[in-house]
C-alpha cells in the first residue's frame, strides 16, 4: 500500500503506517495543485489537513486511491461526492482536536476582551499603555454558540464555569443535551439580539456559508464580539468589516479566512480584530490524537477492518459488524443473483428483513444487495462507498423495510427487483450462522447453496425434463454438482437450480429450452 501524506502531520501517526509490513509512505507537504495532480497516481491512501485541496480533479486523476484521510474534522477542502461516486472512503478524526479547538476559542475570547495582542506589540514597540487597553470582563455576560457539536458542547461547559449564560442555536441537537451542557437552546435571533459575544461552531456548507452577514450584525446588540475559529466563510467577512467599522461589532477574534492565508485581507488592518493563521488544532496533543486516529483508519480501510470515521459509508460499532457480517455475502449473492434472473431496465430495489435481524442495523446489509445487483453491470467500479451513488445515478429507488412476519426462519432477507418488463423476489438466509441458501424465488421454495456457476429454469414439472437438462449439459461436458426442484404441485409449474463446475455457453441454454422442453433457462454466476 502506497500513503501519499500532503499537509504536515504528527511523527507519532506516520510511525504507525511505518510499521505495517507492506506501507510505502511518502510526505510531499507543499504540492502545486499541478504537482499534486501528477503526484497522486499509483497512491491507495491520501492523508491531508486543511490545506490540501482535494477537487474532482484530483480525484479524477488518482488512479488507485481507496481512502482519504483528514487528520482533524473539517472536510471543506476535500469534494466528498466526487470521492464517493468514485468509491473512495473519505474519513476524518472527529474527537482528535476537540479540546484544542475549544481552548482555542475561549483563548481568543480572552485575547480579545484584554486587548492582549494590541497590548503585547505595543509594550514590545516600547510603550505602555494602560488605558488604552481598558478591557472588559466575560462574567455575567451572555455567549451565544451556534453549533453546539464537539467544540461548541466543549466551549458551553467552559463559558459555563467563567460565569457566562449560554444560548445555543443548533438544529441537530436536542434541547435536553443543551440543558445538561448548561446553555438554553434556542433561535439565532435570540442569539442575534441578546448576545454579547458570538462564537460559531458549525461546519462551512452552503447552509452555514455567509450565515452572519449584514441582516444578522443588523440584528444584534451594538458592543458584540464575533469569534470564528470553525471556518472562513460562516461569517461574510465584508459585512464584519463594515459592521466594524460603524462599531456594531466592538471586536472580531478571527482564527480562519475565507482564503487562506488572507494576505491583503481589510480585516488585517483593524484594530479592534485579532487573528492567528488556523491554529485551533495546533496543539501536541490535538496532533499526536488526530494522527493515529487517521493513521489506524487508513490501515483499517486496508485490512478489510471497519473505517469507523468514514463519512460517506454506514458506520457501527464493532460488536454490531460482527453480528451483521455473515449477511453481508448473502445479501451481495441475492442481489447478483436477482439481477441476473430479471430482464429490463431496473426501475426499483426492494430489500425486506425478517426475524431476528430486523433487530440490527441493516444499513450495510441494504447497500452490499444494492452492491451485488450493481456488480453485474460491465465498466462499474461498485462498492460499499458508491453503491447507492451509483443506484441514484441510473434512477433505480431502493426501498429498505423490516417485516414483523417471522416465518420458517430465523432470519430472512427477500430481494425484490421491478424492472419496466417485470419482477422477481429472491430470498436468502443464514442456517447456523454460517451457511448462506437461497430459500425462495417467486412463489417457489427451494434451497439451494448460492455460489459459483448456476443454471435456473423454469418448466412444466414431467418425467424426463431433468434427464434431457443432464444429458445436454453432460454432451456439452459441464458438470453438475448439485441440483435442487421446487414445484408447485405435483407435474405443476417448477423451477430447478443446478450448481455446475462450469461456465455455460448461451446456445447450452438455447439448446436447453428447445429440446428439453423449458420455459426460460438462465445462467447465474456469483
Ligand atoms: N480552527 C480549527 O483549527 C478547527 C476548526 N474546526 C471546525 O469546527 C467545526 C466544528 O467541529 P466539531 O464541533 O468537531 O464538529 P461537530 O460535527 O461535532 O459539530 C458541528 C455542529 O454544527 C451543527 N450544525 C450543522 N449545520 C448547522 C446549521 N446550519 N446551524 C447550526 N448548527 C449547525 C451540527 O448539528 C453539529 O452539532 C468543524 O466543522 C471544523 O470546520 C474544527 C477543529 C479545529
Ligand atoms: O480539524 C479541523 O477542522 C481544522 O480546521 C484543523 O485544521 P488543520 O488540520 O490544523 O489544518
Amino acid at each position: 500500500m502506497k500513503v501519499l501524506i500532503t499537509d504536515p502531520i504528527s511523527d507519532e501517526g506516520i510511525k504507525i503506517l511505518k510499521a505495517e509490513p507492506g506501507v510505502q509512505v511518502d510526505v510531499e507537504t507543499k504540492l502545486t495543485k499541478e504537482q499534486l495532480l501528477e503526484k497522486i497516481k499509483g497512491y491507495e491512501a491520501l492523508i491531508i489537513r486543511s490545506e490540501t485541496q482535494v477537487t474532482k480533479e484530483v480525484i479524477e486523476a488518482a488512479d488507485s486511491l481507496k481512502i482519504i484521510g483528514r487528520a482533524g474534522v473539517g472536510i471543506d477542502n476535500v469534494d466528498v461526492p466526487a470521492a464517493t461516486a468514485k468509491g473512495i472512503i473519505v474519513a476524518n478524526a472527529p474527537e482528535g482536536n476537540t479540546i484544542a479547538a475549544c481552548e482555542h476559542t475561549i483563548a481568543m475570547m480572552f485575547a480579545m476582551s484584554r486587548n492582549i495582542p494590541q497590548a503585547n506589540s505595543s509594550l514590545k514597540g516600547g510603550k505602555w499603555e494602560r488605558s488604552k487597553f481598558m478591557g472588559v470582563e466575560v462574567l455575567g455576560k451572555t455567549l451565544g454558540i451556534i453549533g453546539m457539536g464537539r467544540i461548541g458542547g466543549e466551549v458551553t461547559k467552559r463559558a459555563r464555569c467563567m460565569g457566562m449564560e449560554v444560548l445555543a442555536q443548533d438544529p441537530f441537537t436536542t434541547p435536553e443535551r443543551a440543558r445538561d451542557l448548561g446553555a438554553k437552546l434556542t433561535t439565532r435571533e435570540e442569539i442575534y439580539q441578546k448576545a454579547d459575544y458570538i462564537t460559531v461552531h458549525t461546519p462551512l456548507i452552503p447552509e452555514t456559508r455567509h450565515m452572519i452577514s449584514t441582516p444578522q450584525f443588523d440584528m444584534m446588540k451594538k458592543g458584540v464580539r464575533v469569534i470564528n475559529c470553525a471556518r472562513g466563510g460562516i461569517i461574510d467577512e465584508a459585512a464584519l468589516l463594515e459592521a466594524l467599522k460603524s462599531g456594531k461589532v466592538a471586536g472580531a477574534a478571527l482564527d480562519v479566512f475565507e482564503k487562506e492565508p488572507p494576505v491583503g485581507s481589510p480585516l488585517l488592518e483593524q484594530p479592534n480584530v485579532i487573528v492567528t493563521p488556523h491554529l485551533g488544532a495546533s496543539t501536541k496533543e490535538a496532533q499526536i490524537s488526530v494522527a493515529v486516529i487517521i493513521a489506524e483508519q487508513v490501515l483499517n480501510a486496508f485490512k478489510g477492518l471497519p473505517v469507523t470515521t468514514a463519512l460517506n459509508i454506514p458506520i457501527m460499532k464493532p460488536e454490531t459488524m460482527e453480528k451483521i457480517k455473515p449477511f453481508l455475502p448473502l445479501a451481495e449473492n441475492l442481489g447478483k443473483f436477482t439481477a441476473q434472473m430479471v430482464d429490463g431496465r431496473i426501475q426499483e430495489v426492494d430489500i425486506t428483513y425478517s426475524g431476528d435481524i430486523t433487530q440490527k442495523d441493516v444499513s450495510l446489509i441494504t447497500i452490499a444487495a444494492i452492491k451485488g445487483i450493481l456488480d453485474f453491470k460491465k465498466g462499474e467500479l461498485v462498492n460499499y462507498v458508491n453503491a447507492k451513488a451509483i443506484a441514484k445515478d441510473y434512477g433505480i429507488k431502493v426501498v429498505e423495510s423490516k417485516s414483523g412476519e417471522v416465518g420458517d426462519y430465523t432470519n430472512l432477507i427477500t430481494v425484490t427487483i421491478k424492472t419496466d418488463s417485470m419482477q422477481r423476489k429472491v430470498q436468502g438466509t443464514i442456517f447456523g450462522n454460517k451457511d448462506a441458501r437461497i430459500v425462495g424465488i417467486d412463489n417457489y421454495r427451494i434451497e439451494a447453496n448460492p455460489a459459483g456457476y448456476m443454471i435456473v429454469t423454469m418448466h412444466k414439472d414431467r418425467p424426463g425434463v431433468i434427464g434431457n437438462v443432464g444429458t445436454i449439459l453432460g454432451k456439452n461436458d459441464i458438470n453438475i454438482a448439485g441440483m435442487v426442484v421446487g414445484r408447485e404441485a405435483v407435474r405443476g409449474e417448477a423451477i430447478m437450480i443446478l450448481n455446475v463446475d462450469d461456465a455455460v455457453p448461451q446456445p447450452v441454454l438455447k439448446e436447453m429450452i428447445e429440446k428439453a422442453g423449458l420455459y426460460d433457462a438462465r445462467y447465474v454466476k456469483l
